[in-house]
């Protein structure tokens, strides 16, 4: 079983310096909801996501969304072949069925991971993802995989399909990717660094690469 980790992913409420902002107010009367019930998302909040620490990194759920879609639609997990987490700055951690048919739509994508940090678990009866505090290092000591590999822009040089057969050295291996748009990790500081590609990829493009190569080696 591969585990695949969307860590430090920019997937937040609004923190409470910006809630009052105008870019915040608006947005979420216009979506009919309280400011601190909306998704960051700096294509709407830039401005307020100025006055904030890391602002240029954050509100970025689109990152999430396209790497839970190639993810969830590889034939390694239809093949069960496949667990996805999704970690996100503030420690909230997203346990992901294999089975879960997620949205296209972007917006209806928004919706859903707004119900998710009001219920903690959608839809409630099915519990298709479910979201709890944990840390990176708890989320490791749970899964228990043999090897952890961390991918970054600045690791190990190693072809992607050379990764594979890497990968298939290994019962549970964990995969990383980082769920956000520029700079490093702040807070993984362990593993094994793979990098896959002289240049920055982005963290859709790395889900891929990972799933597809470990098919080679994973399915029969
Ligand atoms: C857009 S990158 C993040 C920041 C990146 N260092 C940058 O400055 O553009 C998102 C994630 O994709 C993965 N990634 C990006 N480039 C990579 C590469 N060349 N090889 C392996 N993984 C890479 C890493 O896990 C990274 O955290």
């Amino acid at each position: 079983m591969l585990h695949l980790i969307i860590a430090e992913s920019e997937l937040e409420l609004p923190p409470e310096p910006i809630l009052d902002h105008p870019a915040i107010l608006n947005y979420a009367k216009r979506r009919g909801k309280r400011p601190e019930e909306i998704i960051l998302d700096s294509t709407y909040h830039h401005a307020a996501l100025r006055k904030l620490e890391d602002g240029e990194r954050r509100g970025r759920p689109d990152i999430v969304h396209l790497c839970l879609l190639n993810a969830l639609e590889s034939i390694l997990n239809r093949e069960g072949k496949l667990r996805v987490y999704v970690h996100t700055r503030n420690d909230d951690l997203i346990y992901v069925n294999p089975e879960i048919r997620l949205p296209r739509n972007y917006t209806r994508f928004l919706g859903l991971m707004e119900s998710l940090f009001k219920e903690k678990t959608v839809p409630k009866d099915l519990g298709l993802l479910r979201m709890e505090k944990k840390t990176m290092d708890k989320l490791m000591d749970e899964i228990n995989p043999d090897a952890i590999f961390v991918m970054h822009e600045k690791g190990e040089k190693t072809k992607p399909w050379e990764f594979g057969r890497t990968l298939a050295e290994f019962k549970d291996p964990a995969v990383i990717v980082g769920g956000f748009p520029h700079g490093d990790f702040r807070k993984v500081d362990f593993g094994r660094r793979v990098s896959l590609y002289g240049e920055s990829l982005m963290a859709w493009t790395v889900v891929n690469e990972v799933i597809v190569n470990a098919e080679r080696y994973y399915l029969p």
